[in-house]
């Protein structure tokens, strides 16, 4: 297969055949089950994948999903999955000893769907690829697949450190370097990593390899490249359930990112759809208004980046004019975060 080279290494006559498809998503979609108290306290579609696609439809990204289900798949999904009929859907079980507004966790993987394997991935080519697995259905091969047909990668940590205990599917971390996909990381351009994931890393070294993205919560993000290292401030939020804040981050990272933003910009857009997950149980449905304005500040900024002679490296701006267009509609008292820190307009 002839393959375009990466748009940096792109000149007027390089041999470009057919145009990049946009985005690859690669991970299954799963049944997530919530417990409290040892009651169930709703069930939903989960997956990164689910979460990721949901932001990129939303804000008009077209992508292309690989995701595997069984027969008792229950969910209308707009990327069909493939279908494996012997087999069942992912499950996983969040215990929410506290509450389920609250980040602690303990996650169990109760069934698991078959791995995702590199002849199921089309032999396209693509501008990014995520490598969002949930339940160990990314493998080695797999990865090294997408790191072939994309030009940039972004990998979720925990689709190459989780373990599963044997007995009760208990989700457990491994060292990044003990994970049997260290071979591949060179090739990866982000790597994604809650700060509970981010332990089992050496921040240090992967930096020196890619970008590293490390979310926290209430607190935002961090990215660290090389010798940089930049605090992204978050949204505020009222938490009502924090399952998939880091994969709806990820999503609007890549918008961000798919849409010309530098890494800054594009991982507050991240926090922003992040906070806008942890306020719903399950996936969000995003306000079409909202999606609207945010739409709008990004074109603005854009703009604003392009006619600035010097790097704009100034985000608090950003951040100030996507914090109304997010709270316009909201309960919540817009307040204006700076750094971290909310002032009272
Ligand atoms: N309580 C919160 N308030 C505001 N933003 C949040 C909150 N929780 C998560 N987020 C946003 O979502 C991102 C990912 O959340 P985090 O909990 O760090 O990831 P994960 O779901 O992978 O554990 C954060 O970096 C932040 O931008
Ligand atoms: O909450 P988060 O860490 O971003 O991501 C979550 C996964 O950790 C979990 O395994 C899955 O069942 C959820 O649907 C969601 O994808």
């Amino acid at each position: 297969m002839t393959q375009n080279p990466p748009p940096s290494q792109q000149t007027p006559n390089s041999p470009r055949r057919i145009p990049n498809r946009r985005v690859l998503i690669v991970g299954n979609y799963c049944h997530d089950v919530l417990i409290q108290n040892g009651a169930v306290v709703a069930e939903t579609l989960g997956g990164a994948a689910s979460f990721i696609s949901n932001v990129l439809d939303s804000s008009s990204v077209s992508c292309d999903l690989v995701s595997k289900v069984g027969h008792d798949f229950r969910y209308e999904v707009s990327h069909a999955p493939i279908v494996v009929p012997e087999k069942e859907t992912t499950v996983f079980e969040a215990y929410f000893d506290l509450g389920i507004g609250h980040a602690d966790r303990v996650l169990k993987r109760v069934s698991a769907c078959d791995p995702i394997l590199p002849s199921d991935i089309p032999d396209s080519r693509f501008d990014f690829g995520m490598a969002v697995g949930v339940g160990g259905e990314i493998l080695p091969e797999t990865l090294e697949k997408m790191v072939e047909i994309c030009d940039v990668v972004a990998v979720d940590i925990q689709a190459l450190i989780r373990v599963f205990d044997p007995v009760d599917g208990a989700v457990k971390l491994v060292n990044l370097k003990e994970s049997g996909f260290h071979h591949v990381l060179h090739r990866i351009g982000f790597l994604k990593a809650s700060s509970d994931e981010a332990l089992f890393m050496d921040v240090e070294e992967m930096k020196r390899l890619c970008c590293v993205v490390v979310t926290s919560g209430e607190k935002g993000c961090r990215i660290y490249h090389k010798d940089d290292e930049t605090a992204v401030p978050p949204f505020l939020a009222k938490q009502v359930d924090p399952t998939g804040a880091g994969d709806s981050f990820l999503g609007g990272l890549v918008v961000g990112l798919v849409e010309g933003l530098d890494v800054p910009d594009a991982a507050l857009l991240g926090n922003l759809f992040g906070s806008i997950t942890v306020e719903h149980i399950g996936q969000p449905k995003f306000d079409l208004t909202m999606l609207q304005r945010v739409k709008d500040e990004v074109q603005r900024r854009k703009k604003q980046c392009n006619l600035s002679s010097s790097q704009n490296n100034d985000h608090d701006e950003f951040h100030a004019r996507l914090s109304p267009a997010r709270f316009q509609d909201s309960p919540l008292q817009p307040k204006l975060l700076v750094n971290g820190l909310s002032c009272d307009r």
